[in-house]
């Protein structure tokens, strides 16, 4: 961990339809290669932070540096992956992958060569000419995340992208999506509303409080890496799990 990749710096912000504001004067840095979750209840604002990052929301006051830069347009400069997977049911898997190259401007040719190459590794060989009706839910958010990939940004958000799927499957795609961010070198800010998702993917989790938010509280998760799952049930673990969902339950009542 070095330099800040995402920062931000006093940033107020409210919807333009409502006075009511969600951040008033927040401060975060986000560093290399660091994987961080937020966790919230629903409402707390947990998607309008994406959305101010990908500046499809601007800040009322403060500014958000990427990579160090006050860039205006970051649409393109982060990778995003929504919680529906938006795989177009008539593209084939490999046709779904290029997209973010094919937007580039890159020949049709190399965008599907270079997701070829990549293939294997998303566990997807021979499932190239597959349509997404045909794929697992497993499968289609792992084409998902192959296209966000893609986008060549080193920063990645993820919403929410395995609260659809079945127990087993989620937790092996949780370990697949480590081994990924260790091998890509990725930052990933990553939303869940499960505690152990979070506590076993992240390095540091950002708890969402009343709004408006003042503060972003976070807690640093005690596990070094690589970790498996039986980590989490370690004591220690418990005791914050208990914590976290103390603190989630107390602001859902209020
Ligand atoms: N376009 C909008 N215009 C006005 N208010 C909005 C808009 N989008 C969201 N809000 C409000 O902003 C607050 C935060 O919403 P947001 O979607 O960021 O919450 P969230 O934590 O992501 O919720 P969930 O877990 O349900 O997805 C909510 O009170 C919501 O009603």
């Amino acid at each position: 961990m070095n330099k800040p990749v995402l920062e931000f710096n006093k940033v107020i912000f409210h919807y333009k339809n409502s006075e009511a504001p969600i951040l008033d004067g927040i401060d975060l840095q986000i560093y290399e290669n660091e994987f961080i979750s937020i966790i919230g209840p629903s409402g707390s604002g947990k998607s309008t932070i994406f959305r101010l990052i990908t500046g499809l929301e601007v800040p009322f006051k403060g500014s958000i540096l990427l990579n160090g830069e006050n860039v205006t347009n970051r649409l393109g400069a982060v990778g995003y992956m929504p919680q529906q997977d938006l795989l177009m049911p008539w593209r084939t898997v490999l046709d779904n992958a290029i997209l973010p190259l094919e937007i580039k401007g890159i020949k049709k040719e190399i965008a599907q060569a270079k997701v070829r190459e990549l293939l294997d590794d998303f566990g997807l060989q021979g499932q190239e000419n597959a349509l997404p009706g045909n794929l697992s839910g497993g499968m289609r958010q792992r084409v998902s995340f192959l296209r966000t990939i893609l986008s060549g940004s080193n920063i990645l958000l993820l919403d929410e992208p395995f609260s659809a799927l079945d127990a087993i499957t989620r937790l092996t795609m949780q370990e697949w999506l480590i081994e990924q961010w260790m091998k890509r070198k990725k930052t990933i800010l990553f939303i869940t509303h499960d505690v152990d998702e979070a506590l076993f993917l992240s390095d540091r989790i950002f708890v969402l409080q009343q709004k408006p938010h003042t503060f972003i509280q976070e807690v640093k998760i005690p596990l070094g890496r690589p970790r498996t799952i039986r980590d989490v049930s370690k004591s220690e673990m418990v005791t914050l799990k208990e914590k976290l969902i103390d603190q989630l339950r107390s602001k859902v009542s209020k």
